[in-house]
């Protein structure tokens, strides 16, 4: 059965027209960045595990967040030969000066642009999440 984890791509607004997104860099492994999201646990539901991975990687609760509805991605990647299936919901951080505060799990975070963020994500399928997020965004302002 394939690997399951769940995250939210965060970001906040900042005058006068930037959105930037919120990104993790593992403490381990390749140190690699990506959104907060983590494994489902047994039981858990998908949204639950989202909501939780948040809180603990990067200090952010429901409170913290509005929820932008339509937009929900999955990526599929292999990691160490088993298929993963992540989801992805899409989060304002209400207000833009809200602290981060990280686990052991990652050692930096950045608030990037667009271009910035999928030059850290690198991963070809999280660039794609990533611009379809902005778009996304860009649309429901038209
Ligand atoms: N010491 C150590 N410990 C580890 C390691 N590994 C895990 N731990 C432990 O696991 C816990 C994390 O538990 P959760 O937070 O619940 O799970 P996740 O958030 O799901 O985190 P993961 O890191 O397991 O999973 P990914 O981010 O998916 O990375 C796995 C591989 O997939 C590739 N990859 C990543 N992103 C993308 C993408 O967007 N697109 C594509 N195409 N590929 C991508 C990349 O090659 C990467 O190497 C940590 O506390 C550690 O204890 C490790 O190497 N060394």
């Amino acid at each position: 059965m394939a690997l399951r984890a769940c995250g939210f791509i965060i970001f906040r607004r900042l005058p006068p027209e930037n959105i930037e997104f919120l990104l993790l860099q593992t403490s381990y492994g390749e140190h690699h960045w990506t959104p907060p999201k983590g494994h489902v646990d047994p039981g858990e539901d998908d949204l639950t595990t989202a909501l939780r991975e948040t809180q603990e990687e990067a200090g952010l609760s429901l409170d913290h967040l509005s929820v932008v509805q339509g937009f929900l991605h999955t990526l599929h990647y292999e990691v160490r030969g088993r298929p993963k299936d992540v989801l992805y919901w899409l989060a304002e951080l209400r207000d833009p000066c809200t602290p981060i505060a990280l686990s052991q799990e990652h050692g930096d975070f950045r608030w990037a642009r667009l271009e910035e963020a999928c030059a850290l994500a690198g991963y070809q399928d999280l660039q794609d999440t990533l611009r379809a997020a902005h778009q996304h965004l860009l649309n429901k302002r038209d």
